[in-house]
């Protein structure tokens, strides 16, 4: 067994709605302990800053190119991370020197994988200043020169709490039901074959600000109300990613919200949160056994339109759904918490990413050290 290390993991996502932050205990591999978890979200402001920003990164050539606001945002940003691990640190009573590192995801502002290039705001150096702690950052870069999609970098997370779920035996498939969704299977070997699988909370997200003035549809509660634009829904599901031979790891901008007109809200809204489900059954399709077993992540698992829809279209392949608190995890804390312990393994020199997961050509690890 490896030494035991307590890591914080920071995440940012691309529904770009706050900072998610959790402590893990681990060794890098099979030893995990999950610690407490903390969402500190955005001001409506920052969370505009940071959406318009995401124009002045699509010039962007080359990765530490910082064009337009984006310098001064990527500054405002990793401070507002180190005011996060303070208030996580003031919440639980916990000693910043009881830390041995922090895993520092950043914002993605631009990912495009067939160029090898993708884009994640945030200052390691400046962050391990500001917090006295050891940062690990950038841990996507390395698996693009590899010839990696740069993403999903959670899975080998998941396998490691694959040992752990209650009453479940393998295979069994984890899904992220973020900004953009991705799955991770753990097969009966322990194999592990992960990519993205469509788009998530995002295009709901996007339709119901601009048609309602409102972040997020609570609950599902606005499509619960609607019907489904079955041409809507399949403009999005006829899209080339489905059915391509080779998984593709997704941009926030690779997949966009329906003009104003397309559909009512309400059925915009249920359109877009069937579009999320159908997209994962879809995806999972190209798994080498379609699952018996998901268990939902991420902000989406909280739509209980998105749920039901999803519920509806495993229970036709006789798969059952569960959210990740019935199989005992925490479902808004797994990607902060796989970021703690990716920094772990980038530590002790442990692969991140593997054929399965991202497509690199071998087993690499990742991640650069900010000491402060
Ligand atoms: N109570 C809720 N009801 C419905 N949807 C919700 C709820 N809470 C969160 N969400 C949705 O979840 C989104 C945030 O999910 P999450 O934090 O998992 O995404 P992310 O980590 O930013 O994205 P990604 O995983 O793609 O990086 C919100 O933007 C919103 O759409
Ligand atoms: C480039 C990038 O930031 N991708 C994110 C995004 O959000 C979900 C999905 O697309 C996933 O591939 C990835 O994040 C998770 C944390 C991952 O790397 O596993």
């Amino acid at each position: 067994m490896g030494k035991i290390r307590t890591a914080i993991g920071l995440m940012s996502g691309t529904s770009m709605d706050g900072i998610d932050v959790a402590l893990v205990r681990t060794d890098g591999e099979a030893r995990v302990e999950r610690g407490p978890f903390l969402g500190v979200p955005y001001d409506p402001a920052f969370r505009d800053r940071l959406k318009l920003s995401l124009e002045d990164a699509k010039s962007i050539l080359r990765r530490n190119e910082r064009p337009g606001e984006l310098a001064t945002i990527e500054r405002e940003l990793t401070v507002r991370h180190a005011s996060a691990v303070t208030e996580f640190l003031d919440r639980y009573a916990l000693d910043r020197s009881s830390v041995d590192v922090v895993g520092f995801h950043g914002q993605t502002v631009l990912h495009r994988p067939d160029e090898a290039l993708t884009v994640q705001l945030g200052d390691g150096r400046l962050l391990a200043r500001e917090t006295g702690i050891p940062i690990v950052y950038d841990m996507r870069a390395n698996d693009m020169v590899h010839g990696g999609q740069g993403a999903p970098l959670v899975p080998v997370y998941h396998a490691a709490l694959s040992g752990t779920i209650r009453d479940a035996k393998l295979p069994v498939c984890f899904v992220n039901i973020g900004g953009i969704s991705n799955l991770t299977y753990i097969g009966g070997d322990g194999s592990i074959v992960a990519y993205d699988s469509g788009p998530g909370n995002t295009l709901i997200d996007q339709w119901v600000e601009t048609n309602a003035g409102i972040p997020f549809d609570q609950g599902g509660m606005i499509a619960s109300e609607g019907r489904i634009v079955a041409e809507l829904a399949e403009l999005y599901l006829e899209n080339p990613f489905f059915t391509a031979g080779k998984r593709r790891s997704l941009d926030r901008n690779d997949f966009l919200p329906p003009s104003g007109t397309a559909a009512e809200l309400a059925d915009g809204a249920r359109t877009l949160a069937y579009v999320a489900a159908a997209s994962i059954i879809k995806s999972a399709g190209h798994l080498p056994v379609m699952p018996t077993l998901y268990i939902v992540c991420g902000g989406g698992r909280l739509n209980g339109t998105i749920m039901r829809d999803l519920v509806d279209l495993a229970a036709r392949q006789d798969a059952d759904v569960v959210s990740a608190e019935v199989a005992g995890f925490n479902g808004d804390a797994m990607e902060a918490e796989a970021w703690a312990y990716l920094a772990v393994r980038s530590l002790e020199g442990l692969p991140l990413t593997f054929p399965g997961t991202t497509g690199v050509k071998e087993p690499v690890s990742g991640g650069i050290l900010a000491r402060p």
